[in-house]
């Protein structure tokens, strides 16, 4: 055999950046102990999830990915067309999720988010930081896709009822809780060599410090978000993950929101936003893809 077959083949930019989607949410799913969500441990606050399906549920969304990308580059600017496009194919992308875990709920935010992110890195390869993917993302939240239903989701009940910002509005606002608070903890807990497992586990306690998660206030109202977030200062505050006392508080944490009913499903969201819009920075979009 000639060594040259031995070279990896490229693939499309639109499959590395569904691979890199698809990366990021079973990096989120995989990592423990995080508080009262589904990790490699059990099912945190939920019965109806488990580790096999956040991971079935990941992978199953990998053509959605891809097909938002194409739309990015097929379209190659931020307006309505590509705003509308990548909107039908994130209801695509739920009906495919909802097949696969049987109807529930596994990563409705998660498309929403890790999709503008996907379809805003692929419309400028080059301009690859967090900040620039953000804000193109955030551009193309705040176009109104004239075909969305507007159903009274759990996000939606939440906003009326206490008034809270959700996932489109976290978009719009170009992803504060990942930009101010996931990425930059991530670099600072990996800068102080409290491992890799350890700085992922704080930058989701950073995220939860400060965002209001509509899957939180739906399933446990105000006291269940000011104990998410007060609780992640907590462990924060007393080392991170890596320190013995902030792995005592963190358990505290756990069992405290799995008491409540506090699954915050919309951090882990962020986090896996966080993750990949690192990979971004770190390794760019172009490596391996042509
Ligand atoms: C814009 C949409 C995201 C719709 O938003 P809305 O708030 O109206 O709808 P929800 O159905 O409530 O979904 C929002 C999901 O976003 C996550 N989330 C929550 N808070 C935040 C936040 N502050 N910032 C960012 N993201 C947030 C969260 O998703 C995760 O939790 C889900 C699991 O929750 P759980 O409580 O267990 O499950 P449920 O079934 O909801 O309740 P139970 O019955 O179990 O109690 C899981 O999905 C995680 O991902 C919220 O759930 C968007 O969906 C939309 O408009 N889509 C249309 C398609 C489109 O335009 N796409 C654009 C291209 S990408
Ligand atoms: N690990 C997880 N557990 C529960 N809900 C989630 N939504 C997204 N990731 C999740």
């Amino acid at each position: 055999m000639h060594a040259l077959n031995l070279k990896a083949k490229p693939v499309s930019l639109a499959d590395r950046l569904a691979d890199l989607a698809v990366d990021a949410l079973i990096d989120e799913a995989d990592l423990s102990p995080k508080p009262a969500l589904v990790d490699r441990r059990g099912n945190g606050a939920h019965t109806d999830l488990h580790l096999g399906l956040m991971h079935a549920s990941a992978l199953a969304l990998w053509p959605a990915f891809k097909e938002m990308a194409e739309a990015a580059l097929e379209f190659g600017e931020i307006g309505l067309p590509l705003r509308e496009a990548i909107g039908r194919i994130g209801r695509e992308g739920e009906q495919a999720m909802l097949a696969t875990t049987h109807g529930v709920n596994t990563h409705r935010g998660a498309i929403w988010a890790l999709g503008l992110l996907v379809t805003a890195a692929a419309l400028e390869t080059k301009s690859t930081s967090a900040g620039a993917v953000t804000l193109r993302a955030a551009r193309l939240a705040l176009l109104d896709d004239r075909h969305a239903p507007r159903p009274l989701s759990h996000g939606a009940q939440v906003a009326q009822r206490y008034g809270a910002r959700g996932a489109r509005e976290e978009a719009q606002l170009g992803f504060p809780s990942v930009v101010q608070r996931g990425l930059p903890q991530l670099k600072l807990s990996r800068a102080t060599g409290h491992g890799e497992q350890n700085a992922r586990l704080d930058a989701l306690l950073a995220i939860m410090t400060d965002l209001a998660d509509t899957c939180v206030l739906y399933r446990a109202g105000e006291p269940g978000l000011h104990a998410m977030q007060h609780g992640a200062q907590a462990v924060l505050d007393a080392g991170g993950s890596a320190s013995l006392t902030g792995r005592r508080r963190l358990h505290e944490l756990d069992q405290q929101l799995i008491a409540l009913n506090a699954s915050p499903g919309g951090a882990a969201d962020l986090l896996a936003a966080t993750l990949l819009l690192d990979r971004f920075e770190r390794d760019g979009i172009l490596q391996g893809a042509f």
